[in-house]
């Protein structure tokens, strides 16, 4: 038997409790603009408020190199636990540092419009790569923008630096170092473009799988066609050429068993109906490198004003064929013999 309730109404009238959209980051600078933008981003499509909800990584806090912390993911394990445990609903990730392997109980929901993808040098003295003198030392924590340096200039010294895009910018106006390499994407996030020297082509430069993209991830049990504002606003920020682009070039990895922190370069171009997708894994040396490309065809094309095609078996049949064509370009590396690389997928 149904009792009713005694309804209390508040002085000054029911009010609904403000919804808002929580979105967990990391404390650098970078991760604070990465999930500012996309807050933004989701505020300006959906009218979903949001609040940035902060999470602390052992990534952060320790001085140790990344590999000796376990090589990947040691940024991602603590923004994902906060998502498992219910303390935000979704997490922004660097696309390029999340690992390959799905992750028990979340999934990528989205990926948002792609910022440039290109590696960029910041010299003392406006030079470039051809102008450092001889012998000049060039800062990076990368393998692969290593063996890059050393490929088009094997005299360079490289030094193996670590710290945020601040502290190695740091490195070049103190004078320890004539130039560092870092993301144009990074850059252009912090509003520290003026420190562009010169920008790399990604024909002769390929970078990072996934390079300047981000991962929007979220608990594996979203609804992608659903009402509420988790689904709602993973639909707005998505794009859907940038996650299969990211999606293609990550494959690649994949199909390699290398980490983010390999000698790898790939990069991915969506067209109307095409995928270009192109990668090259280095002698960590610089001496040698085995490059190969792969064109791929979508069976249909994606009709944006269809938002089902987003969410749905439009956008999905184009992940399964970017997940092939970087899958066989890998097999194909590796017959054309690149280095074994079964580093920490
Ligand atoms: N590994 C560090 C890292 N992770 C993401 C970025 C910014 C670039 C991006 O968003 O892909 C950077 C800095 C850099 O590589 O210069």
């Amino acid at each position: 038997m149904l009792r009713e309730r005694p309804t209390r109404i508040p002085a000054g009238g029911i009010r609904r409790r403000a919804v808002t959209l929580r979105i967990g980051t990391r404390g650098s600078a970078l991760a604070l603009a990465q999930c500012g933008d996309v807050a933004e981003l989701i505020t300006e499509r959906t009218g979903i408020a949001t609040e940035l909800v902060p999470v602390t990584t052992h990534g952060d806090v320790s001085q140790a190199s990344l590999s000796s912390l376990g090589g990947t993911g040691v940024f991602a394990s603590a923004l994902r636990e906060a998502l498992l445990g219910g303390a935000c609903d979704i997490v922004v990730h660097s696309m390029k540092d999340l690992p390959t392997a799905a992750y028990p109980g979340l999934i990528v929901a989205a990926v948002p419009e792609r910022e440039d993808a290109r590696d960029a040098l910041c010299a003392r003295d406006g030079l470039t790569l051809d102008e450092l003198p001889l012998d000049a030392r060039v800062g990076t924590g990368s393998p692969r923008r290593a063996a890059q340096l050393l490929a088009h200039r094997p005299d360079l010294v490289v030094v193996d630096i670590r710290g945020n895009v601040d502290t190695r910018l740091g490195f070049v106006s103190s004078g320890e170092l004539d130039a560092v390499v870092l993301a144009v994407a990074g850059l252009t996030r912090l509003g520290r473009t003026e420190a562009i020297t010169e920008i790399f082509e990604l024909d002769t430069w390929p970078t990072a799988a996934a390079q300047g993209a981000l991962a929007i991830e979220a608990l594996e049990t979203l609804d992608p066609a659903g009402e509420d504002d988790v689904a709602r606003a993973v639909r707005a920020i998505n794009d859907a050429d940038a996650f299969v682009a990211a999606h293609a070039e990550r494959s690649v990895l994949a199909g390699l068993e290398a980490g983010c922190s390999a000698p790898v370069g790939a990069s991915a171009q969506v067209g109307e109906d095409t995928l270009r997708l192109t990668a090259s894994v280095y002698a960590g040396d610089g001496s040698s490198a085995v490059s190969d490309d792969a064109v791929a065809m979508f069976s249909k094309p994606i009709d944006v004003s269809d938002p089902t095609e987003l969410d749905g078996a439009g956008l999905d049949a184009r992940i399964a064929v970017a997940g092939r064509t970087g899958f066989d370009l890998a097999a194909s590396l590796l017959s054309a013999g690149a280095p074994g690389l079964a580093d920490r997928p």
